[in-house]
């Protein structure tokens, strides 16, 4: 499958402190992309440079069927992670202007703004200030505006994590449905947002690119079955029973909780709980769980 665009060493310092530190990726075309990080883990400095706004310490970003030297610009829509918008003009009004703004004529602008404010739901408000719009309505309208002139590449730095669940849910599906027309690259601390919409993450963490692959190959890599089990007292004799009964892969021991990390959930499950009861052991907590992508994300970030 062909990239939009391929990043190469890309690094960032600012006052000798380096932030981005060579990061190695492309996007797929098609693709809806998360860059997932804790906060300050380099997110929308990457977006900037990727967006022409700040200029790389090093490293090269490559856009498909652009020579070196030539804008880019029109390829790309890039929405600000704190936009800033003229809250005196109307959602249409400012859709036309940045319409001209991006190389549209007039007329372009005008049929483009209002196919536009349909597609993110505010038509109804179109001619409403947009000083009166909630958060979740600015957010579109901050997102029309990034792909009124129709980009390869959108690049949405945190759109959703200043919404309430409400206006949260709007730009969720907004992005499911531009999935359709464009690649989307969106920045986000909140992988439920990510595992929500993406196709694929880049798992950022102090400006290293950590973890990358599609969701499925993640949860496939990251996902395991296991078995928590509290007993009364002492537990070290039932878990060198119970480890001897079927593969494990690991355990862990938490106070007086011990999980078993296991491959064959099924087989495990019955082979503990038969010998717990034939043995009549002092079960107080018997549950099955699968570990999260979230579990892995928190273990990254707390290092
Ligand atoms: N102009 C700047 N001058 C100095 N340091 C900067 C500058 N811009 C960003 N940084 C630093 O670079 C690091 C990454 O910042 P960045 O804003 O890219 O992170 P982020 O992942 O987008 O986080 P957040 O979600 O909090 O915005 C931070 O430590 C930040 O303090």
């Amino acid at each position: 499958m062909s990239a939009v665009v391929t990043v190469s060493g890309l690094r960032k310092s600012f006052q000798n402190e380096d932030v981005i530190k060579g990061l190695e990726f492309d996007l797929t075309k098609g693709k809806c992309i998360a860059l997932l990080g804790a906060n300050g883990a380099g997110k929308t400095t990457t977006l900037q440079m990727l967006s022409g706004l700040l200029r790389p310490s090093a490293g090269s970003i490559a856009f498909d069927g652009v020579q070196k030297g030539e804008d880019f610009r029109k390829l790309i829509g890039y929405l600000p992670q704190h936009p800033v918008f003229y809250e005196w003009m109307s959602g249409r009004e400012f859709l036309e202007y940045t319409g001209m703004l991006a190389g549209l004529s007039k007329k372009e602008s005008k049929e483009r703004a209002e196919e536009l404010l349909e597609m993110v739901g505010i038509s109804n408000a179109k001619n409403r200030r947009i000083g009166k719009y909630s958060g979740g309505m600015k957010q579109r309208l901050g997102i029309a505006q990034a792909i009124i002139h129709r980009p390869k590449l959108v690049m949405l730095d945190e759109p959703v994590s200043a919404l309430d669940p409400f206006g949260r849910r709007e730009v969720l599906e907004l992005m499911e449905r531009m999935k359709k027309e464009t690649t989307i690259l969106f920045s986000t601390h909140i992988l439920n947002d990510a595992e929500e919409v993406c196709d694929d993450i880049l798992f950022l963490h102090k400006g290293e690119i950590v973890e990358s692959g599609s969701m499925k190959e993640l949860r496939d890599k990251y996902q395991q079955s296991k078995i928590d089990l509290v007993f009364r007292g002492e537990s070290d004799q039932y878990i060198e029973k119970l480890s001897s009964l079927v593969e494990i892969q690991s355990i862990s021991v938490h106070e007086n909780k011990i999980s078993f990390f296991v491959h064959n959930i099924d087989d495990a499950k019955h082979a503990f709980l038969r010998e717990i009861t034939d043995r009549n052991w002092p079960l107080l907590k018997f549950e099955i769980s699968k570990t999260s992508l979230e579990d892995v994300f928190m273990k990254v970030v707390e290092k």
